[in-house]
C-alpha cells in the first residue's frame, strides 16, 4: 500500500511540473524566470566594461565600431533582445535584424557570457561590451579577434562582386553578377566537395604558408574540351568566396613591366583568372610577354603584398604540347579535367534543364553514350534549353544531335554540332529561347566583348584542337 502511495505521489509531482513548465512556457513567465536568473548572476559578479564609440577623438570613423556592429547584428540571440529592427536585405525576400538603441545583446565565447548594449547618448552611438572581470583576461583578446573574424567575413559577403578586365594596358571593371554556382554545374559531387574544401582549407591558411615561408597562393588548371564548364566553374569558384574576378587577357598585355604592373594592381580576395592560356602560348604573334616574364607571373610573386591571399586559375583545351615548366608542381596546385557529357552527366542537365528525373527515352540515350558518341555539356544544354516546354522534344533532338556526332568526326569535338546548335538557337522562334538561348545576345548591347567572351553561354572556339583526355582523373593535387 505504502509503495502504490509513493508512485502516486512522484506521479502526482510529474504532473505538476509538467503543468508549470507548460503555463511557464505559454505566459513568458520563463523568460522573466531567466532575465531574473541572469539578473543575480550579473549583481554577484564584478563586470568590466569596454566601450567603442562609432567616432575617434578626431570625428573620424572608428574601424572597430562597425566591425562590432556588423557582428552583433550577425549574433542569432538578436532575435531573443526586447526590440529589434528589421530591414529588407539585398535579395527582395530577405529580413535583417539590427539592433536598436539601449538593447541588449548576449553572446557566448570560450564558455564565457559577455553583454553588448547599444548607446546612444546626444547624437555619439557607441557599444559597450560588458565582461566578468574573472573572463576578461582570458577571453577579450581572442574575442576581438573573433570579432574582426566574422565581420571581414560578413563584409566580404555583402560587396557587390566586380569583373575587372585589362585592356590597353588598365583595368576596367563592371559589375559581375554571374549566376553560376556548384548547385548548377554538372561535375561529379566528389570533385565539387574536393574543390570547396580545398579553397576554404586555402583561405583559412596564412600562418601556414607564412611559416613554410611560402607566398599564400593556389592555382589551378582547369582544362578539358569548349563548353565543358570550365568559366562556369570559375564564375562559381567567385560567387562560393565573394571574391572579384581579373580577368587578364594576354593579348592585351603589351610586356612583361605592364604584366607585372596589372598583377601589382590586383587586389587580395580575389580570383586572377587566364582563360585559354594554351591558344596564348600557341599563337605565333604573341605579345611582349617573355617565356620568364610569363612564369613569373604565374607564380604571383610580384603581388602588392605577398601576405595577401591570391587564387589563380587558369583554363585551357588541351594540355598537349605545353611545356612542363608551365604545369609544374607548385606553379600550377591542382589539375581539374573537365570531361565532355557521359550518361549520369546528361541525366543531370536533363534534371536542371527540364525538371526530368527519369524518361522513357533515357535507355536509348544511354545507349548511344555508351557507343561512344558525346557532346559537351553546353551543347546539350542548349538543345534542352530551346525545348524546354516539351521534355520528348528535348530529348528527341539531344539522340538526334548525338547520332550525328556519332556519325559524324567520331571525336566528340562538337565543332559542327556546336555550330548547327548555335544555328538551332539563332534561328528558333520562340522569343523567349530566342533571348535565353542566345544569353549572350541578350547582353550584347550592354555587356563589353570580353565579358561575353569570358562568361557567354555558347562561345566557339577559334582554337579548336585536339584534346588529351585522362579521363581518369578529375582532380589532381600537384
Ligand atoms: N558542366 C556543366 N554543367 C552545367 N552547365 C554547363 C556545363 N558545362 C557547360 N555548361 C553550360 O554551357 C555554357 C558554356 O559553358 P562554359 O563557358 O563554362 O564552358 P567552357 O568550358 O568555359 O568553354 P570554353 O572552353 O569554350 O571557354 C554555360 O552557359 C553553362 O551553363
Ligand atoms: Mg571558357
Amino acid at each position: 500500500m505504502f509503495v502504490v502511495n509513493l508512485f502516486l505521489i512522484i506521479f502526482l509531482i510529474i504532473c505538476l511540473l509538467f503543468l508549470v513548465r507548460l503555463f511557464l512556457h505559454r505566459t513568458a513567465l520563463i523568460y522573466v524566470l531567466k532575465k531574473w536568473v541572469e539578473g543575480i548572476d550579473d549583481r554577484i559578479h564584478v563586470h568590466q566594461q569596454f566601450r567603442v564609440p562609432e567616432l575617434n577623438e578626431n570625428g573620424q570613423e572608428n574601424q572597430l565600431y562597425r566591425k562590432v556592429l556588423f557582428y552583433v547584428n550577425s549574433l542569432a540571440s538578436i532575435e531573443d533582445s526586447d526590440y529589434t529592427n528589421l530591414f529588407s536585405g539585398k535579395e527582395s525576400n530577405d529580413i535583417v535584424l539590427s539592433l536598436e538603441d539601449d538593447q541588449i545583446v548576449h553572446d557566448t565565447f570560450l564558455g564565457a557570457r559577455v553583454l553588448w548594449v547599444n548607446k546612444i547618448e546626444k547624437i555619439h552611438r557607441s557599444f559597450v561590451l560588458k565582461i566578468k572581470k574573472k573572463d576578461k583576461r582570458r577571453i577579450l583578446k581572442p574575442y576581438l579577434q573573433h570579432i574582426h573574424t566574422i565581420s571581414d567575413d560578413i563584409e566580404q559577403r555583402r560587396k557587390e562582386l566586380k569583373l575587372h578586365m585589362n585592356n590597353n594596358g588598365k583595368w576596367r571593371s563592371v559589375p559581375f553578377n554571374h549566376p553560376s554556382n556548384f548547385d548548377t554545374i554538372v561535375v561529379h559531387i566528389d570533385l565539387k566537395n574536393k574543390v570547396k574544401s580545398d579553397l576554404e582549407n586555402f583561405v583559412k591558411s596564412k600562418q601556414y604558408y607564412h611559416k613554410l615561408g611560402r607566398v599564400w597562393r593556389r592555382s589551378y588548371l582547369l582544362y578539358g574540351p569548349s563548353g565543358t564548364g570550365k568559366s562556369s566553374f570559375i564564375a562559381a569558384i567567385a560567387n562560393f568566396l565573394s571574391y572579384d574576378v581579373y580577368n587578364f587577357d594576354l593579348s592585351q598585355v603589351s610586356d612583361d613591366d605592364n604584366l607585372n604592373l596589372l598583377l601589382f594592381q590586383t587586389t587580395s580576395k580575389s580570383l586572377i583568372v587566364v582563360e585559354d592560356l594554351d591558344c596564348y602560348i600557341s599563337q605565333k604573334s604573341r605579345t611582349g610577354i617573355s617565356p620568364s616574364g610569363l612564369l613569373n607571373f604565374m607564380d604571383g610573386i610580384l603581388c602588392s603584398s605577398c601576405s595577401d591571399e591570391r587564387i589563380m586559375i587558369f583554363t585551357m583545351n588541351s594540355k598537349e604540347g605545353i611545356d612542363f615548366d608551365l604545369l609544374r608542381p607548385g606553379r600550377i596546385d591542382v589539375h581539374i579535367y573537365f570531361p565532355l557529357c557521359d550518361f549520369n552527366s546528361f541525366k543531370c542537365l536533363a534534371s536542371n534543364y527540364l525538371g526530368v528525373k527519369e524518361h522513357k527515352l533515357f535507355p536509348q540515350v544511354e545507349e548511344i553514350f555508351q557507343g561512344g558518341a558525346t557532346m559537351s555539356p553546353a551543347e546539350i544544354g542548349e538543345l534542352m534549353l530551346v525545348n524546354r516546354s516539351s521534355p520528348s522534344r528535348a530529348l528527341k533532338s539531344v539522340i538526334a544531335a548525338l547520332q550525328a556526332n556519332g556519325r559524324g568526326s567520331g571525336s566528340g569535338g562538337g565543332g559542327n554540332v556546336a555550330t548547327r546548335l548555335r544555328d538551332s538557337v539563332e534561328s528558333s522562334p520562340s522569343p523567349s529561347s530566342a533571348t535565353e538561348g542566345g544569353g549572350g545576345a541578350a547582353w550584347k548591347g550592354t555587356v563589353p566583348k570580353e565579358f561575353r567572351k569570358l562568361y557567354g553561354l555558347l562561345l566557339l572556339k577559334s582554337c579548336n584542337r585536339p584534346e588529351s583526355l585522362d579521363h581518369d582523373s578529375d582532380m589532381i593535387e600537384r
